[in-house]
């Protein structure tokens, strides 16, 4: 399939076109809705969330169609919700589709596509690059870096939280029998977590800190064990999720992060609690002062590798990272992660399923999105399945 027949997917490209189609509708409480309707959640610009009702596509040249049968909620689909931004090139204008979490069933085939068939089950990898040969992101193998890349649920690209999803045949990837459609749906979060353990350097034995004990934190945790390192310590500031994460991880050494002390003061800690100089930082908040903490906590040569996304401009403790050939490093999404991840579970190094904590119908999807914006409810991934 040509790039611009994935690009010139109405159904992605243009969400207008969708939006304008006479079977887009808004979804009203007492509308009946077949089991068959095209259902998805939808945010909008003004800090609505809703279910609409979507034509049921058909699968062009080398396209799948799929039954998308679960989807994760991310941080950034409840903050495209509450923020209508992510930085200043991703913004809420229109109506624009969640999810990008996600895992389903091929039901229908489109021309040229030979290697899916229905009933076939694959995780969906939800950015898809132009993989034009003049491209080089794409010709190198660093296909996030593609200028022209859709990613699905990042504004203007409608999100994989549907029922019926047209995907490119060659961005899926086969689940095996023993991988749940919940567990494919997780290897999402998983590739950006084994992006950050690939790129860091991360070896067998390394003394590791991960800040932030979140659904990115804790499955840069579970992948971190995997990869050997020891010890690990943990931060964040609630205790409930560092008892998640000695749950998920027995043997992880915790630190819970109080507002009152500065970054240095932070560091004196995690330094004690490892008992041994620490060589990396997988920094999962994006936080500026938990950034500082990390590169305070490390010693001399040591990588704070940063996955977490915050401010557009932070500051940060230039003479300390000189002195020290501390080096920083950034993370922007993931490329050839999939096949590791789908591996990685299959083989049974990576449990993921503890991390799903929520599970609703997509009929339900606007109370599990109200459940994952809201802390009080302790969530660490809701899921919503069909
Ligand atoms: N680089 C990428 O491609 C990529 C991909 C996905 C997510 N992310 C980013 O990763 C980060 C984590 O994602 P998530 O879904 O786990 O988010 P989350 O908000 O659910 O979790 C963040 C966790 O960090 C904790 N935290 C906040 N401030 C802290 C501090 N000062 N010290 C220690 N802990 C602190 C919070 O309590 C929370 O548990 C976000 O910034 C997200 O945007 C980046
Ligand atoms: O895992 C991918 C990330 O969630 C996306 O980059 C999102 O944050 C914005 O598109």
């Amino acid at each position: 399939m040509s790039p611009t027949e994935v690009h010139g997917n109405p159904e992605t490209y243009n969400p207008r076109k969708v939006l304008d189609h006479p079977d887009f509708q808004i979804v009203k409480e007492g509308d009946k809705l077949s089991p068959e309707a095209n259902i998805a959640a939808f945010y909008n610009q003004n800090k609505e969330i809703h279910l609409v009702k979507k034509p049921k596509p058909k699968p062009g040249p080398g396209q799948v169609l799929l039954h998308v049968r679960a989807t994760g909620i991310c941080g950034s689909d409840v903050h495209f919700w509450k923020h209508g931004r992510i930085g200043d090139s991703m913004v809420v204008r229109d109506e624009c589709g969640s999810g990008h979490e996600s895992a389903g069933e091929v039901v229908e085939i489109g021309e040229g596509v030979s290697q899916w068939k229905p009933g076939d089950r694959v995780a969906i990898e939800a950015g898809v690059p132009c993989s034009q040969p003049a491209c080089d992101a794409c010709r190198t193998g660093r296909y996030n870096a593609c200028p022209d890349v859709v990613f699905f649920s990042t504004p203007p690209y409608h999100g994989t939280l549907t029922r019926w999803h047209l995907h490119p045949a060659q961005w899926l990837h086969r689940l095996p029998d023993n991988v749940s459609f919940e567990e494919g749906s997780l290897c999402e979060p998983l590739a950006v977590a084994l992006a950050g353990i690939e790129r860091s350097g991360l070896r067998l034995g390394d003394p590791l800190l991960i800040c932030g004990a979140g659904p990115i934190g804790l499955v840069t945790l579970l992948s971190a064990r995997a990869a050997g390192a020891e010890p690990i310590v943990i931060t964040d500031l609630f205790q409930s999720r560092l008892d998640f994460a000695k749950q998920l991880v027995p043997g992880v050494r915790t630190v819970l992060i109080s507002r009152n002390k500065n970054p240095k003061e932070q560091s004196e800690i995690i330094k004690k609690t490892a008992g041994t100089p620490l060589t990396v930082a997988l920094e999962c908040t994006g936080v500026e002062s938990s950034i500082h903490t990390a590169i305070y906590s490390m010693v001399f040569g040591a990588k704070v590798f940063i996955i977490g996304v915050g401010k557009s401009e932070q500051s940060f403790p230039f003479m300390h990272l000189s002195a020290n050939e501390i080096d920083v490093s950034f993370e922007y999404r993931y490329a050839n992660q999939y096949p590791k991840a789908i591996r990685l579970v299959a083989g049974g190094l990576i449990n993921i399923k503890p991390l799903v904590t929520h599970r609703f119908s997509l009929e339900d999807a606007v109370a599990a999105f109200h459940v994952a914006a809201d802390p009080a409810q302790g969530a660490i991934k809701v899921q919503i399945q069909d």
